[in-house]
């Protein structure tokens, strides 16, 4: 792989399936410059590597991988994206990032982002893409928490210390990331009910990731309920115990998800494209929405102190 510096980005996540299927007659651009800031990044043939043979016609698998030219360039978790998907599509979409993360930018003057919603609403895998994209870097509060409690896992920390301590350590890392600068901020699922976490995400820019529950219910079924200790007490299989378990979360929870400064609602996303599945929606997708609706609210914010 080209990866010059050997600092690799996974932009888009590998999720169930591995896969987007959507299927393609032509060959990618042979290049493609995309401009972060100050960093380069360039995608050309050597950096995407073309798998047709277990693929059927019309379909294949895309591995990819870029160099950052720039040392201090953010670099996401290492390792390439595999999938399968139309090349002149995802490309298409990754230059509509990169450039309303360039239009946004500016005007964000460094200030931080914060993802909230539900778990499994993508605050982790949109975050990465935001964070490359405005050169930013990720952050997860959760990871954070798990840090500061020496390397327990969230659910080992709620079965240990109980929920209260969970939550105690949560808004006093919220606290500390409210001194910070240019980070996406993947926040816990349950970040919103404190007011005084509120307090501190409001240093920074608030966005939701409004996601229809049964798309949640089906990802976590996907990958299991052991990380996340909330869902834990519901019976049944993973999609019913997952289903369950969120929506009587979502119920407590009320509106509280809706104090945020810019929502992004998957379902207008899909209403928008004409994509009749939401499972249809890339994450770049979900990402270049975002900065969309971090501008709308730029906008709104700057029209009312003209
Ligand atoms: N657009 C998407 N389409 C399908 N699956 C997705 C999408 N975005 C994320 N996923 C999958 O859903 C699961 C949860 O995603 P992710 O970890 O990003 O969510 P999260 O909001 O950070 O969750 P949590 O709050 O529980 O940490 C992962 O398995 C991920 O691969
Ligand atoms: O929605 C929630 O309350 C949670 C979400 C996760 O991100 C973790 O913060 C934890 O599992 C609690």
């Amino acid at each position: 792989m080209g990866a010059a510096s050997g600092t690799t980005s996974q932009l888009c996540p590998p999720w169930n399936g591995g896969a987007e299927k959507i299927s393609t007659k032509r060959k990618p651009y042979s290049f493609l410059r995309c401009n972060v800031g100050s960093s380069f990044h360039a995608l050309s043939l050597s950096d995407l590597e073309w798998r047709t043979s277990s693929f059927p016609r019309n379909r294949f698998a895309l591995s990819l991988s870029h160099a950052c030219k720039e040392p201090e360039a953010p670099a996401l978790e290492s390792g390439n994206f595999h999938a399968c998907f139309d090349s002149n599509w995802f490309l298409k979409m990754l230059v509509k990032l990169q450039k309303k993360a360039e239009e946004v930018a500016p005007y964000l003057t460094g200030c931080c982002i914060y993802l909230v919603g539900m778990m499994g609403s993508g605050k982790t895998t949109v975050g990465k893409i935001l964070a490359e994209a405005l050169g930013y870097s990720f952050v997860d509060s959760d990871k954070l928490v798990e840090q500061s409690v020496g390397g327990s896992s969230v659910a080992q920390i709620f079965s240990q210390y109980g929920e209260t301590f969970f939550r105690d350590n949560e808004s006093e890392e919220l606290r500390k990331l409210s001194l910070a600068r240019k980070q996406v901020v993947a926040t816990g699922g349950g970040s919103v009910v404190r007011p005084v976490n509120w307090k501190y995400m409001k240093q920074g820019i608030t966005v939701w990731l409004d996601v229809p529950l049964d798309a949640l219910a089906r990802r976590i079924a996907t990958v299991g309920t052991d990380t996340r200790p909330l869902l834990h007490f519901e019976s049944g299989d993973p999609y019913t115990q997952a289903f369950v378990g969120l929506f009587m979360i979502s119920k407590k929870r009320g509106e509280q998800y809706a104090n945020a400064d810019a929502k992004v609602s998957i379902q207008n996303i899909a209403a928008n494209s004409g994509l009749k599945d939401i499972a249809d929606i890339t994450s770049t997708a979900i990402a270049v929405e975002t900065l969309i609706q971090i501008e709308n609210h730029l906008r709104g914010r700057d029209e009312m102190f003209a």
